[in-house]
């Protein structure tokens, strides 16, 4: 992988093909994603969506790749596990590998921000779902990535924790302003919160929708309820019977 990309994108790809073995998994992919856009990533089971995501996040060495991509080398990953140490305090796995001087005081910061202020010294084992995974969000943005990748973050989730973090993902996203990918099953998530969904199929890029509806949106209003149709189908459901 290369680091800088050859344009003002954060992310390009050209011609990107990856596979494990002999069996190729992603097909022939161009794409650029532009600074700060926000992409959510949809697809049908097996489509190929982690496995672009862990390209960009430089991982799956032994994939046979061919083309070429170019990812920022400031990247911070949220997967759908919270991933924290389990034997080191909140804070302590916020701040863990961190090279600033301020460390400790933006770690507390940040996890003020998602509401975790009173959390810093208590192990993670003690902190609900919800909790856990608004501890790794402030771990990712803590690293002031220029590219935020996220596999699932709020698939594990009950409904009511998933809106709380769709309003908390939005709000630090507009404050710090890194270019998003967002893998997710959800088309509603995916509405809610991008400029812009890829649909993958097999692969290749099946689909690529970029829209400019203002926030906070509402999942009645036309664009949103025929992109929402559009996409539905395209992933293999009826919309009316949704
Ligand atoms: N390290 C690996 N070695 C071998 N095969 C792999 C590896 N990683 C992924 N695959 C295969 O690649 C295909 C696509 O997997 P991937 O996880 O990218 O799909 P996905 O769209 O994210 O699926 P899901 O929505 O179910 O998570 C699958 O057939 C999977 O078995």
């Amino acid at each position: 992988m290369n680091v800088h990309s050859p344009s003002f994108s954060s992310v390009s790809l050209r011609n990107l093909s990856r596979g494990f073995d002999d069996k190729t998994i992603l097909k022939d992919i161009t794409l650029d994603i532009p600074k700060g856009q926000f992409v959510a990533l949809l697809g049908e089971s097996g489509s190929g969506k982690t496995t672009l995501l862990r390209a960009l996040a430089g991982l799956d060495d032994d994939a046979k790749t061919e083309g070429e991509f170019w990812a920022p080398r400031n990247t911070s990953v949220l997967f759908q596990d919270a991933r924290l140490l389990p034997w080191m305090s909140v804070v302590d796995n916020l701040t863990l590998g961190l090279r600033r001087a301020d460390a400790k005081p933006a770690a507390l910061a940040m996890l003020e921000a998602v509401g975790l202020g009173d959390k810093a010294d208590v192990w993670p084992a003690t902190l609900s779902g919800g909790q856990k995974q608004r501890a790794a969000l402030a771990r990712s943005l803590l690293r002031q990535p220029q590219l935020l990748l996220a596999d699932e973050p709020f698939g594990a989730l009950d409904a009511l924790t998933r809106i709380r973090m769709h309003g908390l993902l939005f709000h630090l996203v507009e404050l710090h302003k890194p270019t998003v990918v967002l893998v997710t099953h959800d088309v509603d998530e995916a509405l809610l919160l991008s400029d812009r969904v890829l649909v993958l199929k097999d692969g290749r890029i099946a689909e690529d929708h970029q829209f400019a509806l203002s926030h906070p949106r509402s999942a009645g209003h036309p664009t949103f309820i025929e992109l929402r149709q559009t996409l539905l189908r395209s992933l293999g459901v009826e919309p009316n019977l949704v």
